[in-house]
């Protein structure tokens, strides 16, 4: 058995790992059955069969940004022609997920939201380790121990401050799980001496003590199921599937067991939904609109690129014409192969203080369910079980009793897209309040993240990962170029002067807004100094939550230096 601490602490507990594995997080006798050899023998064979392909996506991402910069902008390939204009479907839809007109995501933990969720009424769960997560060793672990109660069926709370209990209704949701996305290092783990890949910990962990219960239960013989994240091109989607075919051949399930959608979030992957259906067509059950992070990649893509600012974030919806043909686009080419297109996340939520902004917010969540409906969707998200009514009967009143839409032509009217379409420009104005906004948003909910919330309701909208990464990297970009920001009908230059004046006012607000003591006791001050260098920083830093990433690392025992990936 390998120590997974200093001999100074041999006697402590320590996880039972296998050669070449060493669990840096801190021992929790609730973690040990969910860290166990034979787990931990899995994610590191999945780490050492797939690592050199992983490495290699993440330098051909890096490689095709360069290209971006230097002006080329992303196309369709013309090498993978023959895919997108081949005659061929993805696997069948199983009967039994055939219905997703409503999914509700939320964190693996905490725990009573995972029950919440399940119970909802909705007819998907997505748990997630992903946006919606703070990936801190102890979210991690706990989300894996309430995902492995919720599908053996017993996962129960207690919330004593209220008195009250929670356990699973006779009838729940189905589960699906994201893990993070192939950027992410897991710190807490290392695998012959190197961070362990954040997704295949995920993937690996739940799929090892899962695939069995699940596939008995609520998979009808299938699963499990799962979410995949930010993929940028189709070789990633082919790493998924044989980190899939590897699952199943080591677990002794039929090839197909295994069923994942992917989200297509990054302005690269539109041009490659085909290809990704394709290397994922034995495993598929459909695309996404990721549309926070796809206008976060959008940013992204074209950060070189003064003629491609974004106007103010709240006026990029899915009405610009980029947006409108992605999820066109997406559509088609999902009915086209046979699977569900799934739409996106409205921000929304219910606002408990005031019925009227309560209803107005209802009110645009009812008309993006619409919008997404009537354009073929067969299904979308809801943040919050509170929308989960109104968003059903958008999508069962347009569906008039199908499950779905698969079999369906693209409404009349709606226009084949072009490359063009995907990558024009959004319209509006770009002003002082939308930097103000931006930075306001941006700190608080770094904050939260590093105090181990990765979901939170900001000024009655829900804010995760992605909706933050807009205000940072928009902001990045608005300095970058030296937009014109409109101020109350001066034109003014975004410029870090501007930006650190902003900073200023922005944090005593947040001040003001939340109490000087829950200020002082949070980790307000931390995530002002981040994100102000993120905004200003001379290259754009990839991923907010890669660098934030090094801030919330803890070994055990407690109080070693924290991991520098
Ligand atoms: C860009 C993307 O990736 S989108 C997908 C990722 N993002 C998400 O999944 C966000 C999901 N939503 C959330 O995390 C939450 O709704 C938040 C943080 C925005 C707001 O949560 P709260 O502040 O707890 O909301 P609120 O106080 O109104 O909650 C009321 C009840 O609903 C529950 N609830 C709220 N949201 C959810 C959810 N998504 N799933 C399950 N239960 C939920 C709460 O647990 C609470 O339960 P209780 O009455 O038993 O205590
Ligand atoms: O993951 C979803 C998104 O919108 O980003
Ligand atoms: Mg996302």
């Amino acid at each position: 058995m390998a120590a997974t601490a200093s001999t100074a602490a041999a006697a402590a507990p320590c996880y039972d790992t296998p050669e070449g594995v060493d669990v840096r997080g801190r021992y929790d006798p609730a973690f040990a059955p969910v860290l166990t050899r034979g787990a931990l023998a899995f994610v590191a064979g999945l780490q050492r069969e797939f690592r050199g392909a992983v490495r290699h996506a993440m330098e051909r991402r890096r490689e095709a940004q360069r290209r971006y910069d230097a002006g080329e902008p992303p196309r369709f390939d013309p090498a993978t022609r023959v895919v997108r204009e081949g005659e061929w479907r993805c696997a069948p839809v199983p009967p039994a997920f055939a219905d997703r007109t409503v999914e509700i995501t939320g964190p693996a933990e905490p725990r009573k939201m995972v029950i919440n969720a399940l119970n909802s009424g909705a007819k998907v769960f997505m748990a997630d380790f992903e946006d919606a997560l703070s990936p801190t060793w102890e979210n991690l672990m706990n989300g894996q121990v309430n995902l492995r109660d919720a599908v053996a069926g017993t996962i129960t709370f207690r919330d004593a401050a209220r008195g009250r209990e929670y356990r699973l209704n006779d009838q729940t949701t189905k589960l699906f799980v994201r893990p993070r996305g192939w950027h992410l290092p897991e710190a807490h783990i290392l695998i012959d001496g190197e961070p362990a890949i954040g997704c295949l910990v995920d993937f690996g962990l739940y799929f090892f003590h899962n695939h069995a219960a699940f596939r008995a239960g609520q998979g009808a013989g299938l699963g499990p199921f799962f979410y995949l994240p930010k993929m940028e091109h189709s070789r990633e989607a082919r790493i998924w599937n044989g980190v899939f075919e590897r699952a199943e051949q080591t677990a002794g399930i039929e090839r197909g067991s295994i069923r994942a959608t992917v989200l297509v979030e990054t302005l690269p992957a539109v041009f490659q939904m085909d290809e990704i259906l394709y290397e994922l067509r034995d495993h598929s059950v459909g695309l996404n609109c990721g549309r926070w992070d796809y206008i976060f990649s959008y940013v992204k893509t074209f950060r070189a690129h003064p003629d491609r600012l974004l106007p103010d974030r709240a006026l990029v919806g899915m009405g610009q014409h980029f947006m409108r043909s992605y999820s066109h686009l997406l559509i088609r080419t999902c009915h086209r192969r046979g699977v569900h297109a799934m739409g996106g996340m409205a921000a929304q939520i219910p606002i408990k203080d005031d019925a009227a902004a309560n209803e107005a917010a209802l009110e645009l969540v009812r008309k993006d369910k619409l919008r997404e409906a009537r354009a073929g969707h067969d299904g979308t998200w809801a943040a919050h079980p509170g929308l989960i009514p109104a968003i059903r009967e958008v999508f069962e009143g347009h569906l008039g009793g199908r499950p779905n839409q698969i079999g369906d032509d693209a409404p009349a009217g709606q226009e084949a897209v072009t490359a063009e379409d995907l990558i024009q420009p959004p319209r509006g104005a770009r002003t002082v309040d939308g930097l103000r906004l931006n930075a306001r948003v941006g700190v608080q909910y770094l904050a939260a993240w590093l105090a181990g919330s990765g979901s939170v309701p900001l000024y009655n909208l829900m804010e995760d990962a992605a909706t933050a990464e807009i205000s940072r990297v928009q902001n990045w970009q608005w300095l970058r170029h030296g937009a014109a920001l409109d101020a109350g009908g001066v034109e003014v230059r975004a410029t870090p002067e501007l930006l650190a004046r902003v900073m200023e006012e922005e944090m005593a607000r947040i001040q003001a807004e939340v109490g000087p003591k829950r200020f002082r006791q949070g980790r307000y001050a931390e995530a002002g100094r981040i994100f102000s260098r993120q905004c200003t920083a001379p290259e754009l830093d990839d991923f907010l939550t890669l660098d934030a990433y090094n801030l919330i690392v803890v070994y055990h025992p407690g109080g070693a230096s924290p991991c520098k990936l």
